[in-house]
This record gives structure tokens, sequence and C-alpha cells, in this order.
């Protein structure tokens, strides 16, 4: 058993009979009351139970390859966070929505340090000042240690607890993994095994500037580090300790941190917390992920991993770190510089992004000879035609051109509280048409487009407001945009995610809801509807079935029954127009 997964719940319900159980020693995955509960589900558990390693390479670093096959929905591990701390640190370190990467000034946050949630009125705490939101705060043990040390140094914090700079949030996180790391005899030795240096940017010459991502990151540090350092000097530190301490601490923190969109107890919503995990943090990250992480049964902290896709043997097993999965080439090589890397992943690795060209356009030189050359990204900032030989910027000026149209009619639309319905609607699709190749530069699943596919579902609300029933044209329209978006969302991320969640339930809270107010009407494309309607009904028992598996938290659950409510609901309807 591989050292890096033992860090887990030992204890939980077994999986025959639900009753308490002891972990598989093997696996730290499946809990059993008894031998012979384990013995019966044998033949189920055998094929995944142990199907994990930690290898490494060049590319990526150390990283965990399947060594099984594996069957989509498989729970590939089970962990508890070696540290829990305010706030990710990665959020501090870049402006995301700039070209020059500077440190952006820490935004202020009014939160617990102990439980991570946000609260209305802290209180400081006794001893060290830090804000907390009760004396009796149930997490407060995740405070106790870096507490009773600042009481030694006679370290008070003296900042406004109602809006804490979440640059302060880094140096309590750095202190607080550095005392595990320290301190602690299971954690430590843990802790001190994650990655804490961000290597230098193994791109391709060209993809990024990595003088631009080292000045950005000194100057993080330099903020951090100095307060984080004499704090610890105050404790009574010795200088080099405190400085080598910090920046690994920091290092590990900005590397590996998890925020609570991956799971960590965030069941009441107004969760600010991030943590650090002894397995899940050797996952490499892929913009076109396996598995997913989630929150596991029960009130604990323990977070999942689950695979998202059948994973064949030798693959790697890969998450996204970031959560958006219709961000573009730029918006993920921002969101990964964050976190210190280039991302190498097969997307962002193939010009084609996996036959979708989400971010390539055709080349506007060759257009000009009626040719469709589709241009490769160079970088997050560049393009060349391999064809042509022409560069520029990105975006191209022909893509520029599109962005003013939409922000043009986001405009109108925000102005106009009623806007004109249909008309909207097409000035918006003509926008798309014109953008589109051969009157414009744009593939069909450019960004741009599948992006203004998305806007255009919202504006279908305004072309009919809720009073009006939707006619089956309206309706096969929108379902076509759906399937659009849908479409480009299976290529780029797996059957589980939000966003596809997110886009079926638009189809059943909108559309179709409000065809079953035109249960008398018979046009003659209701067949094609119909086949439509099964398909994604077939979708949406899928989604369902991969929810309930995993069993996530009470909001998705009810989301769940809302949908299975909706989904009882289309089926009546599909029998309408039989
Ligand atoms: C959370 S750690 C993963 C484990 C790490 N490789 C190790 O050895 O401990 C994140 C680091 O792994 C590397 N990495 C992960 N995914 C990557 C990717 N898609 N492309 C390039 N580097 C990646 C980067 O160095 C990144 O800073």
């Amino acid at each position: 058993m591989e050292d890096h997964f033992t860090y887990g719940p030992c204890r939980g319900p077994c999986a025959v009979c639900g009753q308490p159980g002891a972990v598989c020693a093997r696996c730290r995955v499946a809990f059993y009351c008894g031998k012979d509960h384990q013995r019966m589900h044998w033949k189920l558990h055998k094929p995944v139970c142990g199907c994990l390693e930690v290898r490494t390479d060049e590319r990526v670093g150390r990283h965990i390859v399947a060594i099984k096959d594996i069957p989509a929905r498989t729970i590939l591990m089970r962990e508890l966070p070696l540290v829990v701390f305010p706030f990710n640190p990665t959020q501090a370190l870049l402006q995301p929505d700039t070209e020059d990467l500077e440190p952006i000034e820490g935004g202020k946050v009014c939160l617990c340090v102990a439980c991570c949630m946000k609260v209305d009125n802290p209180i400081p705490c006794v001893h060290c000042g830090w804000p907390l939101c009760k004396r009796s705060c149930p997490h407060l043990d995740r405070h106790s240690t870096e507490c009773a040390a600042f009481q030694m140094g006679k370290y008070k914090y003296h900042g406004d607890i109602t809006s804490v700079d979440t640059t302060d949030l880094d140096l309590l996180a750095a202190i607080r993994i550095w005392l595990a790391s320290h301190k602690e005899k299971e954690r430590g030795p843990r802790l001190l095994k994650l990655q804490h240096e961000i290597p230098a940017p193994s791109a391709k010459k060209g993809t990024v500037d990595a003088a631009m991502l080292k000045k950005a990151s000194e100057l993080f540090w330099k903020k951090v580090l100095s307060t984080a350092v004499r704090a610890l000097l105050v404790m009574g530190s010795n200088e080099r300790e405190a400085n080598e301490g910090i920046k690994r601490a920091l290092g590990s923190s900005l590397i590996n941190s998890f925020g609570s969109n991956h799971g960590l107890n965030n069941r009441k919503g107004e969760y600010s917390g991030a943590a650090l995990y002894a397995g899940l943090s050797l996952l490499e990250h892929s913009c076109v992920p396996n598995a997913r992480t989630a929150q596991a049964d029960g009130d604990s902290d323990a977070v999942i991993l689950v695979a998202s896709r059948d994973i064949a043997a030798g693959e790697h097993v890969t998450i996204s770190y970031h959560d958006n999965p219709l961000a573009n080439l730029h918006e993920r090589w921002v969101d990964n510089a964050t976190r210190g890397f280039v991302c190498r992943c097969e997307l962002c690795e193939d010009p084609t992004e996996k036959g979708t060209y989400f971010n390539a356009w055709c080349c506007t030189t060759c257009k000009r000879n009626d040719r469709k050359n589709l241009v490769t990204l160079v970088g997050a900032f560049g393009w060349r035609c391999k064809v042509c030989k022409a560069s520029g910027p990105n975006p191209d000026p022909a893509v520029q051109e599109l962005q003013k149209s939409f922000r043009h009619l986001q405009v109108l639309m925000a102005l106009d509280e009623n806007p004109a319905g249909e008309g909207v609607q097409r000035l918006w699709q003509g926008y798309i048409d014109a953008a589109l190749w051969p009157k414009g530069p744009l593939h069909p699943t450019h960004h741009l487009v599948v992006k203004a596919a998305a806007e255009l579902l919202t504006l279908g609300d305004n072309v009919c407001p809720p009073r009006q029933p939707a006619t089956l044209r309206e309706a096969a329209y929108l379902v076509e945009h759906c399937r659009k978006l849908l479409d480009v969302i299976d290529v780029l991320r797996p059957p589980i995610n939000t966003y596809r969640r997110e886009v079926v339930m638009y189809l059943f809270n909108f559309n179709l809801e409000k065809l079953l107010l035109h249960r008398g009407q018979r046009q003659s494309n209701t067949r094609t509807l119909k086949s439509t309607i099964d398909k994604l009904k077939k979708e949406l028992s899928d989604l369902l079935a991969d929810i309930r598996h995993i069993s996530i938290s009470q909001r998705e659950l009810e989301t769940c029954e809302r949908l299975q409510t909706q989904f009882g609901l289309v089926s009546g309807m599909a029998s309408l127009f039989m």
C-alpha cells in the first residue's frame, strides 16, 4: 500500500449491509463490518481494489496511474485532509484578467479561521485575536496549535477581524502548515513529501513568458514570506529554519491546495476553506480529466475521488484543477499560471483541441483565397497559420469584432427590460452567422460560438416570457442549442459535470415545461422533437444515476429530486406527441 493513500477514515458503513465497518487495508476505500461481508463482496471489489500507483515522469513529475481497468463511477480514493486552512492562497497570486501578471492586492473576507465558514459577526480569539465564529466552534482543534504558538511568542493579530486581508490568511495558512509539518508525527512527514517548488515553466518556446511568471511569484513570496517569517521569529524559531520552513509551506499550499469546490465539507454553502491531502495532492491536472473529487457521505471532511469515465490500465488519473468547462485556452492558461505551471495535457498540447477547434479560427489571410486553413494558437497570446505563415495576436481582429458585437447586444439587453423578443434573438443569431465560416473566420465550435449558444439559451427567457407558452419551433430551436453545447462539453469534459447538468436543467426548466402548455398543438416536426427528447431523457437518466451513485451533497440531491420530477413531466409530455 502506497503511503500516499493511507490518510483516510478508518471506519465507515459496510459495503454490504451498511453497518459500521473497518476500512479495506489494501485500498483504504471500501469498509466491511467483518470477514464474511468482505468475502461476499470480494468478487465485486477485487477488480478495483488497489488500482492506483504513484509514478514519476519528466512531463508532470509525480502522478497517479491506473494499474487496472477501472469502470466509470468507481470510487478510487477516500481521504482526510492533512491540514485545513481558510482561503485558497493561489487566488491571490495573479491578476487573472490581464496579460501583465501582477500579484493582486489581497481581497477582504470575514470568516472564522477554525471552521472557515463566512460569518457576519466574528469574535476575536481571546488568546491570539484571530477571528472565530464562536468560542465553541466545532473545528477549534484546527486553530489550537498555532494559537498556543502565538501565545508563547506573544504574537497577537491586530487586523480588522470583520474584514481580514487574504494575504494575512496566507500567512496564517503558512504558519499552520509549518507547525503541522514540524510537530505532528502522522501528518508531518506526509506534508513534507508534497511538491513545494514551482518548477521552471517547461513549456515550448513562446508558450509562456517564464520571466513574467517568476516575477509575479517573487512578489507574492516577498509579501507573505517576510511577514510569516517575522511571526515565526517572534515565536522563537531560528532565522534559517523559519525562512526555509515558511517558503516550503507556502509553496506546497500554492501548488497542492484544494478549494471548497473540490468537495471539502461545504454543505452549508458559505465555505471559504482549502486543504492539503497526501494522495489527492499527487493528482495531475488535465483540461479533459477522467476523474473528479466529491464530498464523501456523512459529515466528515473526507473527500472521495471518483472515475468520471472508464479508465484503462496504464492511463494517468487526472482531475481538473479549475471549474469552467467552456474556458478557452487563454482562460485555462491563466488558471494554471496561478498555480505556477503550464498545462501539458492532451487538450492543450493538441492544436485542434481534440478536434473541437475550440480556440482555433480559420486564417483570415487564407480565407481571402477561399481556403479554410485553421490557425494554431501559439501560447496564450498569439496565433500562426501553418499554411500561409501569417501570424498575429490573440484574439484576431475578426474575433475581436464578434466579441464587440456580443458586448453591444449584452448592453442593449441590459438597457431594455423587455427586449424585442425574437428580434433580439435574430440579431444575435445574425452576429454568429456573420462570424462563422465561410462568412467569418470561426469554426462552429470556436469558444465564442459555443458561449454565444449559451447566451442564446438565457435569451430564450426573454423571447418567451414565462406566461407565454412556447411554440414547438422555439422549443426545437433551443433544444438544438442545448444539444450543441452538450456536444462540445462531451468532448471537453467527461459526462459528469456541473455545467452539463445546468444545460440539461435549463431545458427541463424552461422550454419543455412550457411545451406542455401546447399539448393541443400538432406539428410536422413533432417526430424530430420527440427523438431529441428521447435522447435527452436517456442523458438525464444517466446523469441522475451518476449523481445518485456518488451522493454528493444535500443541495445536489435536492437538484436531483427536482430533475426527477421534471423527468416525469417530460416523459408524460413526450407521449402527447406520439
Ligand atoms: C498538485 S501537484 C501534482 C503532484 C506533483 N507532480 C508532485 O510531484 O508532487 C501539481 C504540480 O504537478 C505538475 N502538473 C500537474 N498537472 C500538470 C499538467 N497538466 N501539465 C504540467 N504540469 C502538471 C505541475 O508541476 C504542478 O505544479
